[in-house]
């Protein structure tokens, strides 16, 4: 749904995109990951073009942007929504006044706004406030009108810049279970951007790692946690740095069976178990485990851990 390839951008002498490739599918919840200053907000500014990239193609729903010229980048963008940390609300019209502007650009006639307009307000769960002015309502009731603003146009993609950074913790879970309905009932792509874990932890089917204007790690995130050396696996279960020989025991899913137990009773080993944690990750429970193994049969046991599904990573 978008595609990026080789995106590079520079601000003076400053590198903002160091040749970027992203590849968001249909329907996923897709997080850009990085600290402050690592290029997430210039990359979604490319993908819709709001910034032009210095190099580099981006194909939104099968429409390659960076031929466009202004004019029909207009019309492609009606089909991109985009909501703000600061939600960039209009203070001085009303929240169904807010929703109805793009409608206005759009030139969809009076009757038919408003209908749409109603209907978006109940979507995002704020009909009652119709009438407010963004000044009266809560972070959160603003973000619900920057997304209804967002899907005015039946977006095929909804863009967020750290849509949730601004809000209190209770409210972000409110904004981000909405976000995660309406990518269930209208399959919209949402591309995020975040330095939040917990953002990715609990609505991302996808992650990019971003660092110095380059993707480090992406992919579907149940793929990443499997897989060994992950740094997804490593920012979302900070062990300590772990010493040659130790062991560091990734696993998805409920744990069913008892392995720790099966594994001492089977094998002549000592474990010793030094850290670890459970997480629920994308909807699904994820744990590592960091162990030392000691005794004759060590490499026998990794091996039946390896065999049960486990992924089984040995510190050099
Ligand atoms: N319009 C601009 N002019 C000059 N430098 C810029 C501009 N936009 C971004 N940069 C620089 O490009 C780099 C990446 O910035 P960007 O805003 O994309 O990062 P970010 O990951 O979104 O960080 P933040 O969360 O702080 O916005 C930074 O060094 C930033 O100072």
């Amino acid at each position: 749904m978008i595609q990026a390839s080789g995106l590079r951008k520079s601000y003076g002498g400053i590198v903002a995109l160091d040749g970027v490739d992203l590849h968001v599918r249909q329907g996923e919840i897709f997080g850009v990951l990085g600290q402050s200053g690592a290029g997430k907000s210039t990359l979604l500014r490319c993908v819709n073009l709001l910034e032009r990239p210095d190099q580099g193609v981006v194909t939104v729903a099968g429409q390659e942007l960076t031929t466009l010229g202004e004019r029909d980048l207009r019309a492609a963008r009606q089909r991109i929504g985009m909501i703000h940390q600061h939600f960039a609300l209009l203070s001085s019209r009303t929240v169904a006044g807010n929703v109805a502007f793009p409608l206005e650009v759009m030139g969809v006639g009076r009757s038919e706004r408003a209908a749409r307009v109603a209907e978006l307000l109940d979507l995002v769960g704020i009909a009652d406030k119709a009438d407010a002015r963004p000044g009266q309502l809560s972070g959160g009731q603003k973000q619900r009108v920057g997304i209804a603003r967002a899907l005015a146009g039946n977006p095929a993609v909804l863009l967020a810049d750290e849509a949730t950074s601004a809000l209190d913790p209770g409210t972000t879970t409110s904004i981000l279970a909405l976000l995660k309905r309406l990518n269930a009932e209208l399959g919209l792509t949402i591309l995020l951007i975040t330095h939040e874990m917990n953002v990715v932890k609990s609505v991302c089917d996808s992650v990019a790692i971003m660092a110095g204007g380059r993707i480090l790690e992406s992919g579907p995130i149940r793929e990443l946690l499997t897989t060994p050396g992950s740094r997804l696996a490593a920012e979302l279960f900070p062990l300590p740095a772990p010493a040659p020989g130790d062991v560091t025991i990734t696993f998805t899913g409920a744990a069913e069976e008892p392995v720790i137990s099966q594994l001492v009773r089977k094998f002549d080993v000592d474990v010793n178990i030094l850290g670890g944690a459970l997480e629920d990750v994308a909807g699904d429970s994820v744990g590592r485990l960091r162990v030392s193994l000691d005794g004759a049969e060590s490499a026998a046991a990794l091996a039946y851990l390896r065999e049960r599904g486990l992924i089984v990573e040995v510190a050099a």
